[in-house]
């Protein structure tokens, strides 16, 4: 096994921030070693500082761990840093924790477009890890580097997507519409008169994150390893919508094949049969399959589904013919899981098992 690793959480009192404390508390290679937020948090024992809001207590490791302002400084002894900041700050910060030549996982949106920067969903692209070296070049560091995670709903799209591309060849159309819980928007989040009784039918930024980063996500690594060829000929269409769901995003997707449609039958096997790097290496994190495939009528759903594989899974089911493009499905993931910190955590995982920190 590895050495353990000292890691720093960024937004430690966020959603993200509390996924990462439930995740890590007891994690055999990564022992947490300094918690950060804002002003309005720094300087007070993590217990007092945070809103907790996971139904499992915080763990007494961390209860009385002082937060610290996220200053690179404070976090330069940690060998990784994640970060579950807002992204009105966590450009500059992740910037200079990168600078402090430490590996940084990201959560926010801020760094996703950056060629030079992976956006890995850690049981779909893990090969684009080989883009680090050219990165460290381009910064000059020999220890530090920065990979981004996917937004949420981008994230439980992929899973499935990749298997299908790899099986079936390139996608010419998806359209997807998503179903939004709430506690993807943070703490306090979505007003109650807003959500209760209804549905918002707009989450600012979303369609056109989805629209970008999955054709980022799946493209390939050029021959150099020194970027990325985005997916050339797949038009994303998405429209993203919030729901009164606590946790976990449920997605319609229809998609179009280049080259024929393959049956509903042959789309079930595919997904059923779908495995990923991170199993193979036997990564603590990972699930032990990347998609739950479910036959079952009327699921997935948010509330019986998204703890599936610990909330590492995609699950999908209602696989059907689609008489306007090829096939369609519907998926479910747990947003905070593997939309989120539970992504960020194999990740690193995955980069300790390449030797990359
Ligand atoms: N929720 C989700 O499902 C997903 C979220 N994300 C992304 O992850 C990130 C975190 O989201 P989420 O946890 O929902 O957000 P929250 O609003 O719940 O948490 C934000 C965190 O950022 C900290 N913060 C705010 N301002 C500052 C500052 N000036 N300096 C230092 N820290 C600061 C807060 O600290 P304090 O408590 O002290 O104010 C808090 O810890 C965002 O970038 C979001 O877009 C990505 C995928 C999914
Ligand atoms: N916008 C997502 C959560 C999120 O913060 O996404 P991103 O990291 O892409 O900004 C949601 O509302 O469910």
């Amino acid at each position: 096994m590895a050495s353990t690793k000292k890691v720093g959480i960024l937004g430690a009192t966020g959603t993200v921030g509390q996924r990462f404390i439930l995740l890590l508390a007891e994690h055999p290679i990564f022992s947490i070693h300094a918690l950060g937020a804002s002003a309005r948090s720094a300087g007070k024992a993590y217990k007092d500082a945070v809103r907790w809001k996971q139904a499992r207590p915080i763990p007494e490791s961390v209860a009385q761990i002082t937060v610290k302002p996220c200053d690179a400084e404070l976090f330069k002894d940690c060998d990784v840093v994640f970060s579950g900041l807002d992204a009105d700050v966590a450009g500059d910060i992740e910037m200079a924790m990168l600078k402090q030549n430490i590996a940084v996982f990201s959560n926010a949106k801020n760094y996703r477009r950056d060629p030079s920067v992976p956006l890995i969903v850690p049981t779909v692209n893990s090969d684009h890890f080989d883009l680090i070296a050219h990165q460290r070049k381009l910064n000059k560091l020999d220890k530090g580097f920065l990979i981004t995670n996917a937004n949420c709903s981008t994230t439980g799209l992929v899973v499935p997507l990749k298997a299908l591309q790899d099986a079936f060849g390139p996608m010419s159309h998806i359209i997807v519409n998503t179903q939004q819980a709430i506690s993807g928007a943070g703490y306090p989040g979505v007003p109650s008169l807003d959500i209760l009784d209804n549905v918002v039918p707009h989450i600012g930024g979303e369609e056109e994150k989805m629209e970008f980063e999955a054709c980022k996500i799946l493209g390939d690594l050029a021959p150099d390893k020194q970027s990325l060829v985005h997916l050339p000929e797949t038009i994303v269409s998405a429209t993203c919508t919030r729901v009164p769901v606590l946790d976990g995003h449920l997605e319609t997707v229809s998609v179009k094949f280049a080259n024929g449609a393959p049956s509903v039958e042959q789309v079930y096997e595919v997904l059923e049969k779908y495995t990923s790097e991170a199993e193979k290496m036997g990564c603590h994190s990972a699930p032990q399959k990347p998609i739950v495939v479910t036959r079952e009528a009327d699921r997935p759903q948010p509330r019986l589904d998204r703890e599936n594989l610990k909330g590492q899974a995609v699950t999908v089911g209602r696989v059907r013919k689609c008489p306007v493009l090829d096939i369609k499905f519907v998926l479910l993931v747990h947003n905070t899981v593997l939309g989120a910190a539970g992504s960020s955590v194999l990740n690193a995982e995955i980069a300790v098992f390449k030797g990359l920190i």
